[in-house]
């Protein structure tokens, strides 16, 4: 399967990292990027084939990827126009509705809405997919085989559903980077060094969510198992639940959420 990215900023790069890594021929991606700097960087990295605008060599492919920001999408989709024959077109940009993306390609039918996040770039990415009714169950499979390469993925049927799906999961290794830079923070502050605060930290994430992924039970139960009644867990906790950190921390998915809805409704309206 031959791959085209448009756009080879943040998201590509790590999706692009992860698909060579499991295996996929550098010389099936392509990606069109319009930065000269990006474009080396992609080529010193990956070995991919880089090209500056849309043209028949860079769109012949199996699929096609958007991955610009959303802001970007309506001014780059008409230079696709031109050259779009069967691709099977997969948008990763949050917010954006599949009618409003299918409307910029001049009404091109086959397209998925995909959200990926960047652990992508390891395999350990997670992305959920909704397809246009046009998007044949093949080309179902394809989408999914790309972005399975890459970590794991599940389909959601109502596409309003992406906004969350973007709020929790595309946004999602944010939140974990903050909490792991809290810990460091409080690490620092209690005199261990740099690289004990990193080991301690990351160890801990990779640890408690491995154990929370081959638990049956769930995760305040597995929660409530370290905190002793007395104990550490329970002073941390408490003082957590005094500065209000978990209704924070759902606020702040909330609004990621909302702003996703928000840049639907805002450029969906824009052409
Ligand atoms: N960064 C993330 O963790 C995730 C991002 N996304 C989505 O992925 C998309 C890209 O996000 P990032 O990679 O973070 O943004 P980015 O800004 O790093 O990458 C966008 C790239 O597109 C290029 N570009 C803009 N207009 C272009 C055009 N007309 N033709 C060719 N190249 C063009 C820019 O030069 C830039 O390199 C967004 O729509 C975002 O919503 C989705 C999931 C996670
Ligand atoms: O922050 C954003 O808008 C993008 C979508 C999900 C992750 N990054």
């Amino acid at each position: 399967m031959k791959i085209t990215f448009l756009g080879g900023g943040n998201m590509a790069n790590a999706l692009i990292g992860g698909l060579v890594k499991t295996g996929f021929a550098a010389s099936d991606i392509a990606v069109i990027e319009l930065g000269a700097q990006g474009r080396a960087r992609l080529r010193v990295a990956y070995g991919v084939r880089c090209y500056e605008a849309a043209s028949a060599a860079a769109l012949d492919c199996d699929a096609l990827l958007l991955s610009v920001k959303p802001q970007q999408m309506r001014e780059a989709c008409p230079p696709l126009l031109p050259f779009l024959r069967q691709q099977l077109v997969i948008s990763i940009a949050a917010g954006l509705r599949l009618a409003d993306v299918s409307r910029w390609l001049g009404g091109y039918g086959r397209i998925v809405r995909a959200m990926p996040n960047t652990p992508a770039l390891i395999g350990a990415g997670v992305t959920g997919l909704c397809a246009m009714a046009a998007v044949s169950m093949a080309e179902r499979l394809g989408a999914e085989r790309i972005l399975q390469a890459v970590g794991s993925t599940l389909w959601i049927a109502d596409e309003e559903k992406m906004d969350a799906v973007t709020a929790i999961s595309g946004s999602g290794p944010a939140y974990v980077f903050l909490f792991i830079e809290a810990l460091q923070q409080a690490a620092g502050e209690l005199g261990l060094t740099p690289a004990q605060a990193r080991q301690l930290s990351i160890d801990t994430v990779l640890g408690a969510a491995r154990l929370a992924s081959q638990s049956d039970e769930a995760a305040c139960v597995l929660r409530e198992r370290v905190t002793s009644k007395g104990g550490t867990t329970e002073a941390a906790l408490r003082t957590m639940e005094q500065r209000c950190v978990k209704e924070g921390f759902i606020a702040g998915v909330l609004a990621a959420n909302s702003r996703g809805r928000e840049l639907g409704e805002l450029l969906g309206q824009d052409g």
